[in-house]
């Protein structure tokens, strides 16, 4: 049934119609409670909704309309192993990457937290090896540089799991990550690094994806070349992260150096995977452990905390009331902690490649908006360029506020004021300020919620991953919708094949496209000296 005929969905509308234009300023006079009422806390996660635009009416009304919706029958079927990835006939289990060792769950007739633990132990193994110098590269030496080659979901975890976590990274290992099929990435991130001492981790769920090949293509080149064009080289410089076998053989890599996940693993959900092998090697195993621990934390809150207590579940209600019952388009997310400056980019596929549906699972057009446009940067950054839209744009803007509250490197007064900036902006957006001149008024009541931790470490990374992964999934199952297929990104995928013999042919090509695209085609091909 979709969404909007549920009753509580009814009711949600009425609610708003009588009491969602009610200033934030109203209900904190109304309720000098509210600051602490509106406070929830599970695996080192502090998150405070007592800014947004609800009351305790309304957060009964969203638990109702969870319960209207099955989102626990929902969210148990996933833990079971279901097949709720409708459209592709999967299981959908990143839950099961980080549960711990010993504990069994048997899904189409494997124990899959068995293979889970197994191939961990390969990749602590790897990397302890690696870490310790005892991995030795073509000439004898040991590796010092990582280079992660892989894009979406191969790239965009370990990339902000390592940025977030560098204070725990061995910095005598340089780790970069290149995804982007523009040329430049690779030449830059590898133009300091030499051939012998580098490592490079081929990242893919599929072994198809045009710009991971072409850019372990360029990176095999890169190293034969440099070091003589010996083939062997290849299996003491090259490892891979996949789900197909037989892909990373056709490459060239020994699947002896292959380090396997599952099809009912998606690319999105992968960064505590083998996918993590990038943020392993920099961290190490334990710090790696202790990551997947955040994750299984908040994974057991989900699973059997009761609605008015489930972060995550809160989580995705209350987005769900700023979404569909009070109009807003975005979600901003805005880190108070440079550490955490690829997480906007990292959320941005984990919500939007999840929830960006326009059909329900029974194939029915959806008759509501579904996932939020996410984006977002570091505060105090986005103070000095965006947020005056946020303050008095016409627009209503929600947003994540995220922030630590010890520093990992405390330097003089810095994390003070980083902090003082990240409280003000709330205070600022909530109440506003009333001024004689419009232009210096703020009307205020713009609705955030912030979330604290004690210190970002490996553990509250991963619980704040896990948080956002079932706050995504919450909301995929209120609206009905498969949040763990991405069919909308495969058309662009086909054009750029047929187009690609048409810039790099010798002959002038017949051009079949709508007469923009044959033009663009044509102007590229005569700038770089093409026949047209
Ligand atoms: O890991 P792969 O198979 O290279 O895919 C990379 C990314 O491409 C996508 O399929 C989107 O094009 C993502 O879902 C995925 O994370």
């Amino acid at each position: 049934m979709a969404p909007t005929q549920l009753p509580a969905w009814s009711a949600l509308a009425a609610h708003r119609d009588t009491s969602g234009s009610v200033h934030l300023r109203d209900l904190f006079a109304a309720d000098p409670e509210r600051g602490s009422a509106l406070q929830f806390e599970a695996a080192g996660l502090m998150v405070d909704h007592a800014k947004q635009r609800i009351t305790a009416e309304t957060l009964a009304l969203l638990t109702d309309l969870a319960e209207e919706a099955d989102v626990a029958a929902r969210r148990d079927a996933m833990f079971a192993g279901e097949h709720i990835n409708v459209t592709e006939d999967r299981a959908v289990l990143h839950v099961a990457l980080r549960m711990p060792k010993g504990r069994s769950l048997i899904v189409d007739g494997d124990d899959v937290v068995a293979q889970v633990h197994e191939v961990l132990d390969r990749m602590a193994a790897f990397a302890r090896k690696v870490r310790s110098g005892q991995w030795a590269g073509q000439t004898g030496e040991p590796i010092k540089a990582v280079v992660n080659i892989g894009i979406g979901g191969s790239d965009l975890g370990p990339r902000m799991a390592y940025r977030a976590l560098r204070p725990f990274a061995d910095r005598d290992l340089k780790v970069r990550f290149v995804s982007n099929v523009d040329g430049t990435e690779f030449v830059e991130a590898v133009r300091d690094l030499d051939p012998a001492t580098t490592l490079f981790v081929v990242s893919s769920k599929t072994f198809t994806t045009l710009e991971t090949l072409t850019n372990a293509t360029t990176a095999r080149d890169w190293l034969l070349g440099g070091l003589g064009g010996d083939e062997s080289a290849i299996a003491k410089h090259f490892v891979a992260v996949s789900t197909n076998a037989e892909k990373v053989s056709a490459f060239g890599i020994d699947t002896d150096n292959m380090f396997g996940f599952w099809d009912w693993v998606g690319g999105r959900y992968s960064m505590d995977s083998a996918i993590g092998l990038s943020l392993m090697l920099a961290i190490g195993p334990e710090k790696f452990a202790e990551l997947l621990a955040g994750f299984h934390e908040m994974d057991e809150h989900f699973r059997t905390a009761p609605a008015e207590e489930n972060l995550p579940l809160l989580a995705g209600l209350i987005g769900i009331w700023n979404s569909n019952f009070l109009g807003a388009d975005t979600l901003a997310v805005l880190p108070y902690a440079d550490d955490l400056g690829d997480l906007p980019a990292y959320l941005q596929q984990l919500d939007m490649e999840s929830n960006g549906k326009h059909v329900d699972l029974a194939g029915r057009r959806v008759e509501t908006d579904t996932g939020p446009i996410v984006w977002g940067q570091p505060g105090t950054n986005g103070q000095h360029a965006f947020y005056q839209l946020i303050h008095q744009g016409t627009r209503l803007i929600p947003c994540d506020f995220l922030g630590a509250c010890q520093p990992l490197r405390d330097v003089g007064r810095h994390h003070d004021l980083l902090m003082a900036n990240l409280f003000a902006q709330t205070e600022a957006l909530a109440f506003g300020k009333t001024a004689d001149e419009p232009a210096r008024s703020f009307d205020g009541n713009r609705p955030t919620t912030t979330i604290l931790v004690d210190r970002l470490e490996p553990k509250t990374l991963g619980a704040i991953i896990a948080y956002y992964e079932h706050k995504v999934f919450t909301q995929g199952a209120i609206w009905g919708i498969d949040s763990f297929d991405q069919w909308g990104v495969e058309l662009g995928k086909v054009l750029a094949q047929q187009i690609i013999p048409e810039l790099e042919g010798q002959e002038a090509p017949v051009l079949a496209h709508d007469s923009s695209t044959n033009a663009l085609i044509a102007r590229y091909r005569a700038a770089r000296g093409r026949t047209v």
